[in-house]
C-alpha cells in the first residue's frame, strides 16, 4: 500500500531536481543536507507481491544524464553464458565505436546481458523529501532551442512564491485597480468622450487580455501543497484551480459583456462591471508582498489606504451621479458644476465619510439617504480602517517601543536607587549597543514560536557568518555547529568592561561575533593576547580540568564587542556527542596551560633573580657601612690619640721652655753664657725634630686629604658610605713604621 502510494505521487509530484555534486554547498558542508537532503531512490519490482516485497533502498545522487555521455573508444567486456564473470584478456573484446549513439550501445547491451523486459524493469520511486518548492526543467529549451522564464514557459508549472509569479501578479494587479477606479469614474463622471474613447477602450482590452492569460495560462500552472507535497503535474494543477471559487470568479470577471456596446453603446462602461470580481488575484498580490518585503507594513498600510480611498471615490461618483439625477446646482445640496467635477466630489464625499467638515444640509428623501449612508460608512467602515493604520504603525514600531520601555525603566530605577551618573551612562551605553547589534534583547523568545528545525536553521543562518570562521567548529563535525547554535546566547560588554575575572568559578565559555578582548596577566598589567571575531576563550574552566575549575586569567573587553555565550552545561552535554571537539578544546586548553606555566615559571625565575641582586646589594651595604663604623672608630681613637700626644707634647715643650727659662735664669749667673747658651739652642732644635725618635712607641699619623687617591679595594663601599652622610668624610689612612698602606705611605 505504501508503495503504491508512493507510486501516485510519482505522479503527480514534482521531486526535487538534486542539485548537482558539483553545485556550491551554501554553507561549506554542513547546511543544505539538513534543508533538502540527497535524494534516496527506492527501487521496486513491479509485480503482484509488491506489499510483500521489501524496498530496495539505495543512496544515489542525481545519475548523468545519457545524453551528456560522450563516447569516443567503447571497450565492451562480454562474460561467458553460465559462467562466474571473471574476465580475461581472452573474453575481452575491442569494439573501437566511435561516438556510438547511447541507445545503440544500450540496446547491444541489452542483448549481451539479456536484460529482463520492459516491464520487469525496477521502476525508480524517488521517496526523497522536497525542498520547499520544486522546480521543474523546461521543455521550451528543447523546443525553441532557449529558456523562456518559467512563467512565460506553458510547458511548466509555477511556483507561488517564485518572484516571475509575484510580477505578474502585480501586473494583474494594476489591471485590476484600473478597472475598479476607471468604470465608476468613466460610468458616473463626463470623463469617456467621443474622442478619447479609442484610448479608453485600449486600455480597457489590454487589461481584459491580461485577465485572459491569468485565466488561461498562469492560474491552471500554479503548483499546490497537496498532503504536504508540491503537486506539479501540469493535468493536476489546472484541474485543482479548476476546482476553487476563485476559478469561478475569475471567469465571470472575464464575461464579454462589452458586446452590448452594440447595442448600448460605448458610454455604458457599467457592463464592464463583471471585471471589478478579479478581487482575490488582488489580495493574492498583497499577501506575496507581504511574505517577500523586508518592511511588510508598508504593503498593509498601502492595502488599508487603498480601501479607505476606493471607498471615497465610489462616494464621489454617487454624489455626482446623484446630482446629475437631480440636477447639477438644483439645490444647495447637490455638486453645483463649478471647478473640476471629480476633485470637488472627492472632497464633498471625504468630508462626510470622515464627518469632519460642514457638510451641506440634505434637501430630500434620497439626499437623507445618501448622506445617511455616507456618515455610517465613515463611522464604521472608516474607524474600523483608520484603526487598522494605528495597529499596523503600532506593530511595526512595537520592538522599538519595548526596547524604549525597557531602557526608561531601567534608567528610572537607577537614578531613584541613586546610583552614580557614571554607571547610568554605562547601562544605557549597553542597551543602546545591544539594540544597535542585534535589534532585539532576547533572540530565543522570538525563535521560540518556530518548530525545533526551522528555529535552528534561523538561527544558523543570523550566526553563520561568526560561526563558520570558529576553528573549533570548522575542525570538527558540521552536527556540533548544528547541536550548538541554538544554545548561543549574544552578550554584549562596553570598553573596559570584564568578561571574566581570573579565580572567578567558570560558568561560561565565549566565541567573539565583534570586537577585541584582551588576555591579561597575572597582575593584570600585561596583555598577554589579544583576541578577534571568531575567536574562543573561557573554555579552561569549564573543562573539568583538575585544579583548573577556575578562571586562568582576566579577560577585558577593549572596545565595544559582542560574544556569544555558551554555558557550561550545553558545553558539557555537547563535548559528550562529540568527542573530536572534546579533544581539540582540551588540546587548546593544556597548550595555553603550558604555555601560562611557562611564562609563570620565567617570571618566577626573573623575580628570584631580582630578589637575589637587591639581597646581595643589601649585604654590600651592610658590609661597607660597618667597614666604614671600623674605619670612623679607627679614626676616633686615632684623633684621641693624636690628641693625647699633641697634648703630652705640649705639655713637654711647656716643661720644657719652663726648664729652659729656669736654666737661663740660672746660667745668668753663670760665667760661661756663650758656651751654654749654644748647647741649649741645639737640644731645642733636636727635640722638634724628631720627637719620635726621642720616643719609640710614639706613632705617626697622617691625615690626607679628600683628593688623595683611594685604594681601589675600598673604593665602592667608601662611595656608597660617603653617598649616605650629610658631609664627606675625610679618608683616613693610618700608617706605622712597621706597616705599610696601600699608598705606600
Ligand atoms: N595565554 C593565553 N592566551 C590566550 N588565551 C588565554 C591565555 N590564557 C588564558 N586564556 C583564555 O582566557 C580564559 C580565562 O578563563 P578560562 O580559564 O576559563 O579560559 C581561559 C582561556 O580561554
Amino acid at each position: 500500500m505504501a508503495v503504491n502510494k508512493l507510486l501516485f505521487f510519482r505522479k503527480h509530484t514534482v521531486h526535487p531536481a538534486a542539485a548537482p555534486a558539483s553545485a556550491p554547498k551554501p554553507y561549506g558542508s554542513w547546511c543544505s543536507p539538513d534543508i533538502t537532503p540527497p535524494p534516496r531512490t527506492a527501487i521496486k519490482r513491479n509485480d503482484d507481491q509488491a506489499e510483500n516485497e521489501e524496498t530496495q533502498v539505495c543512496e544515489s545522487g542525481p545519475r548523468p544524464l545519457q545524453a551528456e555521455i560522450k563516447f569516443e573508444k567503447t571497450r565492451i567486456v562480454v562474460p561467458k553464458p553460465g559462467v562466474q564473470f571473471r574476465p580475461t584478456e581472452a573474453d575481452i573484446e575491442e569494439a573501437p565505436i566511435e561516438m556510438t549513439p547511447l541507445a545503440e550501445l544500450l540496446k547491444i547491451k541489452k542483448k549481451l546481458f539479456n536484460d529482463p523486459p520492459e516491464d520487469d524493469k525496477p521502476k525508480i520511486v524517488v521517496d526523497s523529501p522536497q525542498s520547499p518548492v520544486p522546480t521543474s526543467p523546461s521543455r521550451t529549451k528543447k523546443r525553441l532551442g532557449f529558456t523562456l522564464p518559467s512563467i512565460c514557459d506553458p510547458y511548466i508549472t509555477i511556483d507561488p512564491q517564485g518572484r516571475g509569479y509575484i510580477s505578474w501578479l502585480m501586473l494583474v494587479t494594476f489591471c485590476y485597480s484600473y478597472n475598479a477606479w476607471c468604470i465608476a469614474l468613466r460610468a458616473t463622471f463626463p470623463y469617456q468622450t467621443a474622442e478619447n474613447t479609442p484610448l479608453w477602450m485600449m486600455a480597457d482590452y489590454t487589461c481584459d487580455l491580461v485577465y485572459l492569460l491569468d485565466v488561461a495560462l498562469v492560474k491552471p500552472r500554479l503548483m499546490f501543497l497537496y498532503e504536504g507535497f508540491w503537486v506539479d503535474d501540469p493535468a493536476e494543477t489546472r484541474k485543482n484551480y479548476r476546482k476553487k471559487l476563485q476559478y469561478k470568479f475569475d471567469i465571470i470577471s472575464l464575461l464579454p459583456l462589452d458586446f452590448f456596446y452594440l447595442v448600448f453603446g460605448t458610454e455604458m462602461v457599467i457592463l464592464r462591471l463583471p471585471r471589478v470580481l478579479k478581487l482575490q488575484t488582488f489580495w493574492e498580490f498583497h499577501q506575496a508582498m507581504d511574505r517577500v518585503l523586508s518592511s511588510p507594513y508598508v504593503v498593509r498600510i498601502g492595502k488599508t489606504l487603498f480601501y479607505i480611498f476606493y471607498l471615497i471615490h465610489l462616494n464621489a461618483c454617487a454624489y455626482y451621479a446623484m446630482s446629475v439625477y437631480e440636477g447639477l446646482g438644483s439645490n444647495g445640496w447637490v455638486y453645483d458644476d463649478q471647478g473640476n467635477a471629480y476633485i470637488r466630489c472627492f472632497y464633498f464625499a471625504t468630508k462626510t465619510a470622515t464627518s469632519i467638515g460642514k457638510n451641506p444640509k440634505p434637501e430630500n428623501v434620497p439626499e437623507y439617504l445618501f448622506m445617511t449612508f455616507a456618515w455610517l460608512m465613515g463611522v464604521f467602515v472608516f474607524a474600523l480602517l483608520i484603526g487598522q493604520i494605528r495597529y499596523i504603525i503600532a506593530t511595526a514600531t512595537r520592538a522599538r517601543t519595548e526596547y524604549r520601555k525597557r531602557v526608561d525603566g531601567c534608567t528610572r530605577y537607577l537614578r531613584e536607587l541613586n546610583m552614580p551618573t557614571a554607571l547610568q551612562r554605562r547601562v544605557t551605553a549597553w542597551y543602546d549597543y545591544t539594540w544597535h547589534q542585534q535589534r532585539c534583547f532576547d533572540e530565543s523568545k522570538i525563535l521560540n514560536s518556530l518548530p525545533y528545525n526551522m528555529k535552528r536553521d534561523v538561527a544558523l543562518e543570523v550566526h553563520m557568518k561568526t560561526l563558520s570562521k570558529v576553528q573549533l567548529f570548522t575542525d570538527c563535525s558540521d552536527s556540533l555547529i548544528r547541536d550548538l547554535v541554538l544554545e548561543l546566547r549574544p552578550v554584549s560588554f562596553l570598553p573596559g568592561d570584564v568578561v571574566v575575572r581570573r579565580g572567578d568559578v567558570g560558568h561560561h565559555m565565549y566565541i567573539i561575533k565583534s570586537g577585541e578582548c584582551c588576555v591579561m596577566s597575572h597582575d593584570e598589567k600585561e596583555v598577554l593576547a589579544t583576541l578577534r571575531e571568531s575567536a574562543v576563550f573561557g573554555e579552561i574552566s569549564l573543562l573539568g580540568i583538575d585544579g583548573l575549575r577556575r578562571r586562568t586569567a582576566t579577560v577585558v573587553s577593549r572596545g565595544f564587542s559582542s560574544l556569544y555565550a555558551l554555558s557550561r552545561y550545553d558545553l558539557e552535554s555537547a563535548l559528550q556527542q562529540h568527542e573530536a571537539a572534546a579533544r581539540i578544546l582540551r588540546r587548546r586548553a593544556d597548550q595555553l596551560i603550558r604555555e601560562n606555566a611557562a611564562r609563570q615559571t620565567r617570571e618566577r625565575l626573573q623575580e628570584r633573580q631580582a630578589r637575589k641582586l637587591v639581597f646581595y646589594r643589601d649585604s654590600c651595604l651592610k658590609d661597607l657601612e660597618s667597614a666604614l663604623q671600623q674605619h670612623e672608630a679607627a679614626a676616633r681613637i686615632l684623633r684621641r690619640r693624636a690628641d693625647q700626644l699633641i697634648r703630652e707634647n705640649a705639655a713637654r715643650q711647656t716643661r720644657e721652655r719652663l726648664q729652659e727659662r729656669q736654666a737661663r735664669k740660672s746660667a745668668s749667673t753663670a760665667s760661661e753664657s756663650g758656651l751654654r747658651q749654644r748647647r741649649r739652642l741645639s737640644s731645642a732644635s733636636s727635640a722638634d725634630s724628631a720627637p719620635e725618635r726621642r720616643d719609640p712607641e710614639r706613632r705617626r699619623l697622617s691625615v690626607l686629604s679628600e683628593n688623595m687617591p683611594v685604594s681601589p679595594k675600598h673604593e665602592y663601599g667608601l662611595h656608597l658610605s660617603c653617598t649616605g652622610l650629610p658631609t664627606a668624610l675625610p679618608t683616613i689612612v693610618f700608617s706605622s713604621d712597621d706597616a705599610t698602606n696601600d699608598n705606600g705611605i
